[in-house]
């Protein structure tokens, strides 16, 4: 069995791995079709079902998985927020989110002038590529969750998914 992640970001493919270890994985550039930087619950989660159903495309994969993170607003708190989807056909789409945590609200403006978390939080933490490693995630949880156990967890909750609703 092939499955396709739709990013070449080495924590979302190590996710994958890490869950889907009877299957193939591999990792492939597509496009989320939403912003660089989502601002929403809805659109981070879009993001990824965009990203699934591309994988999913690609290379007769018999699974297409997608990861994407975003940020949002609760009650003006700025949170980061990871949706994930997996499809197995254009109609069968599992999704699930990840662990929520606080950002520091100075972040806004940033934000708000496009520019992506990754970014800003490479200035903040005075390190490159947060992205690919630890993860905001990682920095503010003083690394009790980083952004590759965050991305598993999901990749599980969507495995787990996959497996109820295959049982005849
Ligand atoms: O190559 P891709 O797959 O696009 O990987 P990415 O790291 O850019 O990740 P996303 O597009 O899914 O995330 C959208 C933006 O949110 C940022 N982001 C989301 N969660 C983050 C986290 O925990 N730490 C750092 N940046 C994060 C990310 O770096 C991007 O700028
Ligand atoms: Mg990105």
């Amino acid at each position: 069995m092939k499955l396709i992640i739709g990013s070449k970001n080495p924590t979302k493919i190590r996710a994958c791995e890490a869950v889907f270890t009877d299957y193939t994985v591999r990792g492939m550039e597509v496009s989320s079709g939403v912003s660089p930087q989502p601002r929403t619950d809805e659109e981070t989660r879009q993001g990824a079902i965009n990203r699934a159903l591309q994988s999913l495309n690609m290379k007769e994969a018999d699974v297409g998985v997608g990861l994407e993170g975003g940020v949002m607003l609760v009650d003006d708190c700025l949170y980061v927020t990871n949706w994930g989807a997996l499809a197995v056909s254009t109609d069968l789409i599992y999704t699930a989110a990840g662990a929520r945590i606080a950002l520091p609200n100075e972040f806004l403006p940033e934000l708000e002038e496009g520019k992506e978390l990754g970014d800003i939080m490479e200035v903040y933490a005075e390190r490159e590529n947060v992205r690919s490693n630890e993860g905001a995630i990682g920095i503010f949880t003083n690394n009790l969750i980083d952004r590759g156990m965050m991305f598993t967890h999901i990749t599980q909750a969507l495995r787990g998914q996959l497996e109820y609703w295959s049982k005849s």
